[in-house]
């Protein structure tokens, strides 16, 4: 763990759906430099987590903080210049071609422009090269992999720029050498200065390649902190013992 400031903050962050509370005074910070996963049983709120992270979703309690300002004065487009996540399963319904896909990370930087500029596209040919996908550049995304569409994913949010790279399960459809690449490329990315949180269910893989584990439980975190030392067996025993219908 590095001792800068948080570039992104929850302060006693409470949050609910409908009447039931999902995430109780939930305090974290995220710095560059840092890689930080965000493990813990299904249902623990890890997403609703991450949706918070990204200012796509308000605190009922507590406050979010993005370099230095609250999260809610920001602008969507101010949070995109600083914030890129990579989702989930992403299927668009119509067949956009990988170099499209990737370009949409530029929208934050020229909505309103007919076509990318210059350097939008050099933006977006490094992105492909830094994933070794330039040759599925004029591929339709639809007819990609799993493991493919996950490496555009990343490709669109490198291409978006940013300091904070956001990513919900990013080895899910993974072989193991994408695997291997992608926590390569997340390590260069931390190196070269971004700040990293990955939720994760592969806690093996999480002590050797993460800094930091923030573990997650009944909405709660359970423990915050060196990876390699929080992830081992006793503790991930308790971290997803059956949750039950109701809190410890
Ligand atoms: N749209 C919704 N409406 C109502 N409840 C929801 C909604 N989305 C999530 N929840 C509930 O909020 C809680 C936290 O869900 P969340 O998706 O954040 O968990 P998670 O840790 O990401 O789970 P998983 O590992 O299964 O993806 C769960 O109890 C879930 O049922």
């Amino acid at each position: 763990m590095n001792g800068s400031q948080p570039v992104l903050r929850l302060d006693h962050v409470g949050f609910h759906r409908g009447r039931r509370a999902v995430l109780h005074d939930v305090s974290l910070g995220v710095r560059t430099g840092e890689m930080t996963a965000l493990l813990g049983p299904n249902g623990a709120g890890k997403t609703t987590l991450l949706r918070l992270l990204l200012g796509l979703a308000r605190p009922d309690s507590g406050q979010v903080w993005l370099d230095g300002q609250l999260m809610a004065h920001w602008s969507r487009r101010e949070v995109a210049r600083r914030i890129a996540y990579v989702p989930q399963g992403h299927a668009p319904l119509f067949p956009y071609s990988v170099r499209d896909i990737v370009g949409m990370g530029r929208l934050a930087e020229a909505p309103f422009a007919p076509r990318l500029r210059e350097r939008d596209r050099d933006a977006v040919a490094h992105a492909l090269a830094e994933l070794s996908i330039t040759h599925l550049a004029a591929r339709a995304y639809t007819e990609l992999s799993g493991g493919e569409r996950q490496a555009v994913l990343l490709a669109r949010a490198l291409a978006q720029g940013g300091h904070i790279l956001i990513l919900d399960e990013p080895e899910t459809g993974l072989d193991y050498g994408q695997k291997q690449r992608l926590y390569a490329l997340l390590r260069r990315l931390a190196q070269r200065g971004h700040a990293i949180v990955a939720t994760t269910h592969d806690p093996v893989q999480a002590a050797r390649i993460f800094d930091r584990a923030i573990l997650l439980r009944h909405g709660r975190v359970m423990e915050d902190g060196s990876a390699a030392a929080l992830l081992v067996p006793v503790m991930l025993d308790r971290l997803y013992a059956p949750q039950g219908g109701s809190e410890e």
